[in-house]
């Protein structure tokens, strides 16, 4: 049995529908930012909190558990710099009191939900995993923290883990069964499909004025079943290969700028957009893409979805909810 912390959020929720074709599935999520509806009805429900170390204990104890996979966090970079305490406090202590219990039932491979937040303003436009980490927001700190306390456990204990540092995650299932859902929503894409179904009078453009091709944000988006298709593959090397730990970053290795996401958009849909520039964001850096030759290599993981896939995907999805 696998337990996923945090299955019924958005990419969770994504990988549990597929994980329960090929093993047993717990979920263990408080429903934070998260739904119910979302989690696949093959697999098992806690509500609860990772913080809560007497349900992870009865978890522990009740079922075979063989890999936790994590997905519970905190997730919002600008909110993380004006509270930075539900960062630390949920990212990270919440998420050492889970390896503790795990450490004490011996439960020893762990998969990590890590980001490209971890690297700041990257000095390079192609970011591996050697480029260096140098977050720029407590969201981002609190992912890296996370990162060196692993390495720490996997040099002390017995403990296995693959950490992967997606990239921008955007898209649905291919059966608009479920999507991306965030109340309040902050994320470029389902914001502009939703203000293209007629939600907001307009979008607004975080600052036009970088150092980028058109001024605005790129970014490397990642189709959400591609980021399940490498948490199948981490899963599989864990538990069949030789428990080794490793790093991926998880992304299509091409950037979008915020207008281009727009326009893509607004192609796919065939309507427009009302836009308006504003101030830039806090937090973000200017551009954020990925080599994923690691995991392609290592773990034999393909993205095979591009801008395109990810637009129309996302819009099935969104048409098909009650705005
Ligand atoms: N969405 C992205 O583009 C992106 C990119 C990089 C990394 N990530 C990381 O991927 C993971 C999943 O992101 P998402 O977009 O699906 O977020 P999400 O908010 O949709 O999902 C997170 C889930 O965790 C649950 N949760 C939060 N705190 C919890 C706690 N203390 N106890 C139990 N459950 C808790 C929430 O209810 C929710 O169901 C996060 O760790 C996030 O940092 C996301
Ligand atoms: O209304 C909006 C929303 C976003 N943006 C811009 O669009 C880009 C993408 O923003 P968003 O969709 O909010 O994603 P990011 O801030 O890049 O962060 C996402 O991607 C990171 C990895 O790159 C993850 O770590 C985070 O959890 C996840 O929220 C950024 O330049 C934003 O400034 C706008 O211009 N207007």
């Amino acid at each position: 049995m696998i337990l996923i912390v945090g299955g019924a959020g958005y990419i969770g929720s994504h990988l549990v529908k597929e994980l329960v074709k090929r093993e047993e599935v717990i979920v263990l999520d408080n429903l934070s930012t998260g739904h119910l509806e979302a989690v696949d009805k093959e697999a098992l429900f806690v509500k609860g909190s990772l913080g809560d170390a007497d349900i992870l204990d009865s978890i522990f104890t009740r079922f075979p558990i063989k890999a936790v996979m994590h997905f519970a966090a905190n997730s919002l970079v600008g909110e993380s710099v004006v509270n930075p305490q539900k960062y630390y406090i949920n990212n990270v202590a919440s998420t050492l009191s889970l390896l503790s219990i795990m450490l004490k039932h011996n439960v020893n491979k762990f998969i990590f939900s890590s980001t490209a937040a971890v690297y700041g303003i990257p000095g390079e436009d192609l970011i591996n995993e050697s480029t260096a980490t140098n977050p720029i927001t407590p969201y981002g700190k609190s992912k890296l923290m996370m990162e060196q306390i692993l390495a720490d456990y996997s040099r002390a204990y017995d403990l296995h883990y693959v950490i992967l540092r997606y990239f921008n995650a955007a898209g649905a299932c291919e059966t608009a069964e479920i999507g991306e859902s965030h109340q309040p929503e902050t994320h470029l894409i389902p914001i502009v499909l939703q203000h293209l179904l007629g939600m907001n009078e307009r979008i607004t453009i975080f600052g036009d004025n970088y150092n980028t091709t058109d001024g605005t944000c790129i970014r490397d988006y990642i189709h959400v079943s591609d980021l399940v298709d490498a948490h199948l593959l981490a899963l599989d090397s864990l538990l069949n290969e030789k428990n080794k730990s490793a790093t991926y970053n998880v992304g299509n290795g091409i950037g979008f700028s915020v207008k281009e996401v727009i326009e893509t958009s607004e192609a796919i849909t065939g309507r427009t957009a009302n836009l308006v520039i504003e101030d830039r964001r806090e937090g973000d850096p200017a551009c954020l893409v990925a080599s994923s030759e690691k995991i392609m290599k290592e773990l034999g993981w393909q993205p095979r979805k591009n801008l395109e896939h990810i637009l129309e995907s996302a819009w099935r999805w969104h048409r098909n909810q009650n705005y």
